[in-house]
C-alpha cells in the first residue's frame, strides 16, 4: 500500500469511492423520484444485507435507458427486481426487461413489489443461471446489464457485447469494488473477484468498438457504449 492508500484507507478490505457525504448531498436532490415500493424494498435490502444498487445508481441507470430510447433490456443478476425497477419505468409501456436470476424466492419477491409499482407486465423474469438464460433468448438488445457474482463478469461481458445494438449500452455495477480494484495485495471477501473485475475492466476498456465510462458513485458503474 503507498501513503496515498494508507491516507484513505487504514485496512486492506475496501472503502466507499466516493464521500459519503457528497453522495447524501446528491440523495437529497433527487427526492421526486420517491415511490413508496423502493423505500420497501432498500428497508427489505437492509434488513438481509442484500446488495441492491442505491437509489442514485438506480436513477443514473433509468437516465441512461431513456437518453437512448432504450426499449429491450437484459439483466445478469436481477435480485427481487430493485434495478430492473428503474430499466422498467424507463423503458415505458412498449418496453421489456428480460430479468434472470438464480434464485426462485427473488422472482416471488420481485412480481410483488414490481406488480406494486404497476410495471411487473413490462418484465420477463427467468429463473436459471444468467449465462444459460440469455442463450436461450432471442435477438438484440439496446442494453445489457450486468450484476452476478464477480467471478463471471470477463465471461458476462465476452456474451453481452456481442448481442448490443450500434448505439446500445453494456452497464456493470461493482466495478470498483469498494476500491480494490486500485490497492495492490487487497483482501478478497470472494476469491478472484477483484481479479476478474480488473480483467473486465481492461477488456471493455481495451475493445475498438466501445466507449466506456466509470461513474464512481456507489461502488462503480462501468457504462460502454457500442459505436
Ligand atoms: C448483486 S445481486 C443483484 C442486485 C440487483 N441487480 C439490484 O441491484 O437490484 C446479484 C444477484 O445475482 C444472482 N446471481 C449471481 N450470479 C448469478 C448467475 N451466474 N446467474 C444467475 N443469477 C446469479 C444472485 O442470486 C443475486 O440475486
Amino acid at each position: 500500500m503507498n501513503d496515498i492508500q494508507s491516507a484513505v484507507i487504514p485496512e486492506s478490505d475496501g472503502f466507499i469511492p466516493v464521500n459519503p457525504v457528497v453522495e447524501a448531498y446528491m440523495r437529497t436532490l433527487v427526492t421526486h423520484s420517491d415511490h413508496p415500493v423502493l423505500a420497501e424494498m432498500e428497508e427489505f435490502a437492509r434488513l438481509r444485507n442484500f446488495p441492491i444498487v442505491n437509489r442514485l445508481a438506480g436513477i443514473f441507470l433509468e437516465t441512461q435507458t431513456k437518453m437512448i430510447n432504450a426499449k429491450r433490456v437484459f439483466e445478469f443478476g436481477s435480485g427481487y427486481g430493485y434495478s430492473a425497477y428503474w430499466f422498467a419505468r424507463a423503458v415505458g409501456a412498449g418496453g421489456r426487461v428480460i430479468c434472470s436470476d438464480a434464485d426462485a424466492n427473488n422472482r416471488m419477491r420481485a412480481e410483488k413489489y414490481l406488480s406494486a409499482a404497476d410495471v411487473w407486465q413490462r418484465i420477463e423474469f427467468c429463473v436459471g443461471l444468467a449465462q444459460d438464460v440469455f442463450a436461450q433468448t432471442d435477438g438484440i438488445f439496446d442494453i445489457c446489464y450486468n450484476d452476478v457474482d464477480k467471478g463471471y463478469y470477463p465471461e458476462i461481458w465476452r456474451m453481452a457485447k456481442q448481442r448490443i445494438r450500434s448505439g446500445g449500452l453494456y452497464i456493470a455495477d461493482n466495478v470498483l469494488w469498494h476500491g480494490r480494484v486500485a490497492l495492490q495485495g487487497s483482501h478478497e471477501t470472494v476469491r478472484g473477484s477483484t481479479e476478474a473485475i480488473m480483467e473486465h475492466n481492461r477488456l471493455i476498456f481495451n475493445d475498438q468498438d466501445f466507449d466506456a465510462f466509470i461513474n464512481p458513485i456507489r461502488d462503480g458503474v462501468i457504462v460502454a457504449r457500442k459505436k
